[in-house]
């Protein structure tokens, strides 16, 4: 039986394969059939003893199915040691029951991804206000990595201008945002957020005649129905900035909502390719291959893959 390998569910083509050729490690898909009543069956390929399944979690509901039919096969097959490498984690945004009756996803999906597999490793999951990532997953290893280096690593690769902004919507951004900016010597930015329904919220600075004139830089973890960066572009529009581009680490919206966006004044939205999406441009698989390497027997940790 072979040490290690990597499969990757169809949808997850975008970082699977490359993964598993950085690793240096056998690759292969999960073979998905929907039969005519809708049901799922997934086959897999032949099992390591440490096999790596890559799928991330956007759009969830069906492959979180998938996945737990792939672990069932891959453990039956001789598996001993399953990860689960997902760089966007569904679910994780409701961690409270913010009205009487309502399930806290995070709990579940977490407990369901706890007793399927052995290690998580996402990235930037949406755990602002979760004490630990083992509350989380408990039980399991699980790496909540940051894209703050790629997102820093790209905009070195851009003409960035000394007098640049950098932004973010609310608190919970205010992590990035001071670090991307420190490491770049840029000024930056917090707003305030108030969030009045899943589609709207109202945005406001304190300090808006920091940006007149000024390139300005949106960093944000996730767009979703995308209000939350057409709220902060209308807000920084009243004060004249040069320009605004936004980078995102998990870019899930419609790419009909592009036109809206430059409607608002958005010159250009770059994201990380965690889920895949037109604006994909700054790669995760380094920061991917690096937390893996210890899976992989024969590369030590801060090692290069054969
Ligand atoms: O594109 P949108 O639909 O506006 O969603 C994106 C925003 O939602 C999330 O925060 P959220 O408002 O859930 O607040 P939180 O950080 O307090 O959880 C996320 O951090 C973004 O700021």
């Amino acid at each position: 039986m072979i040490r290690s390998a990597v499969q990757w569910l169809p949808t997850s083509t975008h970082f699977g394969p490359r993964l598993a050729e950085t690793l240096g490690i056998v690759g292969h898909e999960i073979i998905l059939h929907r039969f005519p009543d809708g049901e799922l069956r997934a086959t897999v390929g032949p099992a390591a003893i440490t096999t790596i399944v890559c799928c991330s979690l956007n759009q969830p509901n069906e492959k979180l199915i998938a996945l737990l039919f792939a672990a069932e096969a891959l453990r039956r097959n001789g598996a001993k040691r399953l990860v689960l490498v997902s760089p966007y984690l569904g679910y994780m945004r409701q961690d409270a029951a913010f009205h009487p009756g309502e399930a806290i996803s995070q709990h579940a999906i977490g407990a369901l991804l706890a007793s399927t597999f052995d290690r998580v490793i996402t990235v930037d999951a949406h755990l602002h206000r979760t004490p630990s990532l083992a509350s989380v997953f408990p039980g399991i290893e699980a790496d909540n990595l940051s894209a703050a280096p790629a997102i820093e690593a790209f905009l070195r690769t851009e003409t960035v201008a000394p007098t640049a902004v950098v932004v973010g919507p609310d608190e919970e951004s205010r992590t990035w945002v001071a670090e991307i900016a420190g490491r770049l010597g840029l000024s930056y930015s917090v707003a305030r957020k108030v969030r009045r329904s899943d589609q709207s919220v109202q945005i406001a600075f304190t300090d808006a005649t920091l940006f007149a004139g000024r390139p300005v830089f949106f960093i944000d973890d996730i767009v979703s129905s995308g209000g939350t960066l057409t709220a902060c572009a209308e807000a920084l529009a009243a004060s004249g900035p040069s320009s605004v581009e936004a980078i995102i680490v998990h870019a899930l919206f419609p790419p009909t909502l592009m036109t809206e966006f430059g409607r608002a004044g958005i010159r250009s939205i770059r994201s990380t390719n965690s889920a895949p999406h037109p604006t994909n441009a700054i790669s995760l698989d380094d920061l991917l291959a690096r937390a893996l390497r210890r899976e992989v027997v024969g590369i030590p940790e801060s090692g290069s893959p054969p």
